[in-house]
């Protein structure tokens, strides 16, 4: 690990007074014999814009692998610090593991700060979009059991995600899976320690937190695991809310509108409404092509109580992972047609006649501009149409339904009142709670 630790407690102590501006970070990195930070890699081009800052490629010249720089600016005093970066470090730091990304090395250039991650080819995201890639139940529980070893380490460590979604979890070039964006990540751990609630893409957000519960724990992460395993299943988002309150419309219509029996404490969480009474729908209508077992683990991740909620760990040795069909080994996993392989770049055609081109990676950003609005699965069926005479390969029999909300095209992330306030909450609260060592 290149990182150099004293590099970072230094930034950590120099930003923790807030006194002091980025102008002192680069001179601690200076003081610790890290100058050359930036001139150690040549940049690529850019991989994407996250909520919290750009990442674009680059070429280590030590080692001469590839990598992905998250560039972050560390803001001006009056603005207070960026914690994002700070908490993504802090974290990474204690979390080291083959299906967790690893931090490689961090360092300040002008006013930014940048995080230095091995490089990922792809996400998740892409394999459930590609309608090329056909996953079979081994493949589903490889990718299952990669995301919960994940999730299992953080919830050891005391760490909360709090951001899982099938972008979060980048693949590499030999299929495994990593869980990645630590940018809201939390410790957890004291009973009475409150959290902002305002976490999580809506698709993938706990009924707790929909709730407005602000002492939630690992079973967070364990719910939206769960709403990933259906995606996997499904091949679309399983739980699409256009809003909180349609969110969990959208989660009682499926799993019946919870009871006292079921959620004790439901009735006294601070947003708590009634909701008319749904009858739960039967998880084998809901996946029809599940094993039992499947549908047994499923049922376990969707428990309403999240004192009920079956663990990571606890998920990782039900009998679903040791029943046949074994988990794919990674290698094996089918990796998603890459646009920059195809010849000339992915063209979709607006109804207004404007040729847009797909973003060279990052697909899930698609979006559509002049006249109507397509979904992402007529885009991509659209995309496949046209694609299919240069790949030569039939779009095989596999129906498989791709829906993203069709108001937005998009899939729903923290919106810009969301991300002020986290910006506002996550800046006292790193400050005022040191983190459980
Ligand atoms: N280690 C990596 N290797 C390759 N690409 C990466 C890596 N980390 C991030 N990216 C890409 O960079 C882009 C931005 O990532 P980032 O994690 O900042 O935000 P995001 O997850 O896309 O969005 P949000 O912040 O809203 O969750 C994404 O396209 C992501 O796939």
């Amino acid at each position: 690990m290149v990182v150099k630790a004293a590099l970072i407690e230094s930034i950590f102590s120099v930003l923790q007074h807030q006194a002091l501006g980025p102008e002192v970070v680069d001179s601690v990195a200076m003081a610790v014999g890290e100058p050359t930070g930036a001139k150690r890699y040549v940049k690529g081009h850019n991989l994407g814009e996250g909520t919290y800052g750009v990442v674009f490629k680059a070429v280590d010249t030590v080692t001469n692998r590839t990598v992905a720089i998250k560039k972050i600016r560390l803001g001006k005093l009056k603005e207070g610090v960026n914690v994002t970066a700070l908490r993504e470090i802090k974290l990474l730091k204690e979390l080291q593991d083959p299906n967790i990304i690893e931090l490689m090395d961090v360092y300040p250039h002008k006013s930014n700060l940048h995080l230095v991650f091995e490089y990922m080819e792809s996400d998740l995201e892409a394999v459930i979009r590609d309608r090329n890639i056909f996953l079979s139940s081994a493949d589903c529980k490889a990718y299952m059991q990669m995301i919960l070893k994940g999730l299992a380490v953080c919830h050891k460590k005391w760490v909360l995600h709090r951001d899982l979604k099938p972008n979060n979890l980048l693949l590499g070039s030999n299929g495994q899976l990593k869980l990645a964006d630590f940018g809201l990540a939390r410790i957890f751990g004291s009973p009475d320690r409150r959290f902002t609630h305002q976490v999580f893409a809506r698709w993938y957000r706990a009924p707790e937190l929909l709730f407005g519960s602000k002492q939630y724990g690992p079973g967070v992460d364990v719910w939206a695991a769960a709403c990933i395993f259906a995606e996997l299943i499904l091949r679309r988002p399983f739980l699409q809310g256009s809003s909180d309150i349609d969110q969990l419309g959208k989660i009682f219509g499926v799993f019946g509108t919870p009871g006292e029996a079921q959620w004790p404490d439901v009735t006294s969480l601070p947003d708590y409404v009634e909701y008319q009474y749904s009858p739960p729908q039967s998880f084998r209508s809901l996946f029809p092509q599940a094993s039992e077992d499947c549908i047994d683990l499923l049922q376990r991740m969707f428990t309403y109580d999240p004192k009920q909620r079956i663990t990571a760990q606890l998920a990782l040795e039900h009998r679903y992972f040791r029943t046949e069909p074994a988990p794919t080994p990674c290698y094996m996993l089918r990796r998603p047609v890459k646009p920059e392989v195809h010849p000339k770049p992915i063209e979709l055609l607006s109804p207004a006649g404007h040729i847009v081109f797909s973003p060279p990676t990052k697909t899930r950003r698609l979006q559509l501009f002049g006249g109507d609005i397509k979904t992402a699965g007529e885009a991509s069926r659209d995309t496949h149409a046209k694609l299919q005479p240069e790949l030569g390969t039939p779009i095989d029999a596999i129906t498989i339904p791709m829906s993203i909300d069709p108001k937005t095209n998009l899939r729903p992330t923290l919106n810009s009142s969301d991300r002020s306030y986290l910006k506002r909450k996550l800046d006292m609260d790193i400050f005022l709670t040191p983190a459980r060592r």
